[in-house]
């Protein structure tokens, strides 16, 4: 049987200075998956998500959360990691986590999201002095520290070294194993291959299609070499090679 979509959205339009942004998309994310929206530069994808967040307002279009109206209740049952977050200089690690907590109704043990995002040993460091893999795993604790049940995370690894890839990876899929739902919007197609239950892929505001990574490669690159037949040749394939602003 499908899962419920804990997420829809209905013709969704956004339009910055009477350029469309967001011209028309429609989506249906099912609970307990990894759902990847994938494009181009300025394909729309920042702007669809920031008004999934609730942080945009639509032009047009409709979001329902669990089969409703997203009400007050939804900033406490959702998570999102920002690609920048002004982090407090002036608090450790620790202190940062123990800040966000206190945000929410409720929250999870604080030494829990360390352990799971391996920022125990960093612990007493102060936000600001930390490597770049190691503040992508702040905020992504930060995002999780209200044990979210639909995670919005914007290129979760962009700047990542391998190892470092990987251990965000193993933590997303930790996040998934404990029936949560992911939205991620990242350009690392091996990123959305490994991750990704489902991928929308976004230009020019429109999703031009949707489906399960493997189900794409199958449909778009049947007729390519065997070594081609991957999901970066299908977002060739649909987007074209033009460079994108
Ligand atoms: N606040 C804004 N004001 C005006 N135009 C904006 C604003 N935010 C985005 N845009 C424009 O809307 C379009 C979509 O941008 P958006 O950031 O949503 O794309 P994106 O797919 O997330 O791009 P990227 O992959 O580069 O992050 C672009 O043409 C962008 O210049």
């Amino acid at each position: 049987m499908p899962k419920q979509p804990i997420i829809q959205v209905d013709a969704l339009k956004k339009s910055y200075n009477g350029r469309p942004a967001v011209a028309g998309i429609s989506l249906a994310i099912a609970a307990g998956t990894c759902f990847g929206l994938l494009g181009p530069n300025g394909a729309g994808k920042t702007t669809a998500v920031e008004i999934m967040e609730n942080i945009q307002k639509p032009d047009q279009g409709r979001i329902l959360f669990k089969g409703k109206e997203r009400d007050r209740s939804f900033n406490q049952q959702v998570g999102v990691q920002f690609q920048q977050t002004e982090l407090m200089a002036f608090l450790t690690v620790e202190e940062t986590l123990k800040t966000f907590a206190a945000f929410y109704a409720q929250s999870l043990p604080v030494e829990m999201v360390m352990d799971l995002c391996m920022l125990k040993e960093i612990r007493n460091q102060r936000s600001n002095k930390i490597s770049g893999g190691q503040r992508q795993r702040l905020l992504l604790s930060l995002a999780l520290i209200n044990d979210p049940d639909l995670l919005f995370l914007d290129e979760p690894t962009t700047g990542l070294d391998p190892q470092a890839r990987q251990h965000v990876w193993d933590i997303i899929k930790g996040i998934r194993s404990r029936g949560k739902t992911t939205i991620l919007t990242t350009h690392y197609m091996e990123e959305a291959w490994v991750l990704c239950d489902d991928i929308a892929i976004m230009d020019e505001g429109k999703i031009i299609t949707q489906g399960a990574p493997k189900d794409l490669v199958k449909t778009h690159c049947a007729s390519m070499p065997p070594e081609s037949r991957n999901l970066e040749s299908v977002f060739l394939a649909l987007t074209g090679k033009r460079l994108r602003g």
